[in-house]
């Protein structure tokens, strides 16, 4: 049989009791320590890593209430609290033992012993050791990725009229429990304020749940969104908390609300109204303590009208709603959505030395962004790949520029002012080419900079 790779420490005065204490662990366990002193355990614990202490409650020859063992006892959790001791107490101080676990000990062992006892209490101190370790892990393995998450998402860029105005909402309402829906288009940064709010709650300490609704198949909902009991479904191999359950102390968002099916939107009108959920398989109703944030593009409330959404559930989620502008009403984030994408590319991709020409910054100024920040984003990692003279130039990004102001205006034009009329003549050969700047520019018989330069003057 191969024994446990575990270190265990046995204190007591009695040098017959160390010694088949010994005898009887070593047959287990790699590393069985014994010491007749308690005063030696700062010296012991800080050389070594013990995993279970055994510790008599009785020292002094005569002496039998137990007070040193509860000394010594403090002594050691002080030291670390998350230490296993077993206690070894005489039949008659079982109360004192007993009070002992009180304070802290992990169990107590009768002397004599049974061996059977004696090993299985060992077992259970070591499983309660080995778990308590990985759960520290698992802590930190959860606190190491919050922090890198939140990195990703880092800071939430725009100083536009627009943009304050949204950002004046989410300061109120961070800081109270109020269910809040986030609107906007496709890549308008919905999952960004909602970890703005989320960082700026009572619960920011808490973990962030990113729940994608649009994603999931159908058969999937509730069982993400609840948990399941194992067996409760063919592939229900094992117990599984629910969404709710892990975001605990923390945010829930809900994002792509409008894809939930509606016999689960009454499900989740019930557990928004109750604040508990049930796995499936199992009827315990589960409270949960976690903040509420939904998002969607869908047009919920013509949904509502046209019976795909239920209207109880609207009233529940939309206590608060934010609507977050596209970027083409917000052109002045523009100019700072490129320079912090610059900045994160040129970090990511190690080219710190990399430039963007004054036509670049134009070119990115005068596009529209159907995809939004998702889209100005990528186009600036894309160029930050791309480049390779030391200058981002109109030619990294792959655009199709359309002037917001061509669309439908015709050519005739009753006005003579030489400015006005080569402003309409820009934006009219770019709208011809399709947004393709090399093409108006050779029809308008300039060169790409030239072009480009008169797209700036004109703020196109
Ligand atoms: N204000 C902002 N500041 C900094 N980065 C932003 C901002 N808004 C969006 N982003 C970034 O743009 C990308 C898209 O944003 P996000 O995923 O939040 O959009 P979304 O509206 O939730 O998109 P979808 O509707 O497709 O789910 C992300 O990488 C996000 O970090």
């Amino acid at each position: 049989m191969s024994k446990i790779n575990a270190t265990i420490l046995i204190i007591d005065d009695d040098e017959d009791v160390l010694l088949s204490a010994k005898l009887l662990l070593k047959k287990h366990y790699l590393n069985v320590i014994t010491q007749n002193n308690p005063r030696e355990i700062n010296q012991i614990i800080s050389k070594q890593k013990i995993d279970i202490i055994v510790l008599d409650m009785n020292y002094r020859i005569g002496y039998n209430d137990g007070k040193e063992g509860m000394y010594w006892l403090n002594h050691i959790l002080n030291i670390d609290s998350r230490m296993i001791v077993i206690l070894m107490t005489a039949y008659g101080e079982v109360r004192l033992a007993v009070n002992a676990i009180k304070n802290g000990a992990f169990d107590f062992i009768l002397k004599p012993w049974s061996n059977e006892k004696f090993l299985s209490t060992i077992r259970a101190g070591l499983e309660l050791k080995r778990t308590n370790e990985k759960i520290d892990i698992l802590k930190q393995t959860n606190e190491t990725l919050l922090i890198e998450n939140d990195k990703k998402f880092g800071p939430l860029i725009g100083k536009s009229k627009a943009m304050n105005v949204v950002m004046d909402v989410v300061e109120r309402v961070s800081v109270t429990d109020a269910n809040v829906l986030i609107l906007g288009e496709n890549g308008t940064g919905k999952q960004h304020l909602a970890r703005e709010i989320h960082k700026r709650s009572k619960q920011s300490k808490g973990p962030f749940i990113h729940v994608d609704l649009g994603s999931l198949s159908e058969n999937l909902f509730e069982s993400e969104l609840f948990g399941h009991k194992k067996g409760s479904f063919t592939d229900a191999y094992e117990d599984k908390p629910g969404r709710f359950e892990i975001a605990e102390n923390g945010t829930i968002f809900l994002d792509e609300i409008g894809n939930l099916p509606i016999n689960l939107q009454s499900k989740l009108l019930a557990v928004l109204q109750e604040r508990k959920t049930t796995r499936i398989g199992e009827s315990i109703e589960r409270p949960f303590n976690a903040r509420i944030l939904f998002a969607t593009n869908a047009p919920l409330k013509q949904w509502v009208a046209e019976g795909i959404f239920r209207q109880d559930l609207l009233f529940r989620i939309n206590t608060v709603e934010i609507e977050i502008p596209p970027l083409r009403d917000r052109p002045e984030d523009i100019l700072d959505f490129i320079n912090h994408f610059l900045n994160v590319y040129k970090t990511k991709y190690n080219k710190p030395n990399l430039k963007i020409s004054k036509e670049a910054i134009q070119a990115l100024k005068s596009h529209n962004w159907p995809g939004n920040v998702r889209e100005i984003q990528h186009t600036i990692e894309r160029s930050v790949i791309m480049s390779d003279s030391g200058q981002i130039m109109p030619s990294d990004f792959n655009l199709t520029i359309i002037p917001k102001s061509a669309k439908g205006r015709s050519l005739e034009f009753d006005n003579f002012n030489i400015q006005e009329v080569e402003k309409l003549l820009v934006e009219k050969a770019i709208e011809k080419h399709d947004g393709n700047i090399s093409k108006a520019a050779k029809e308008l018989g300039l060169t790409r900079a030239a072009l480009y330069r008169r797209m700036e003057k004109y703020d196109l």
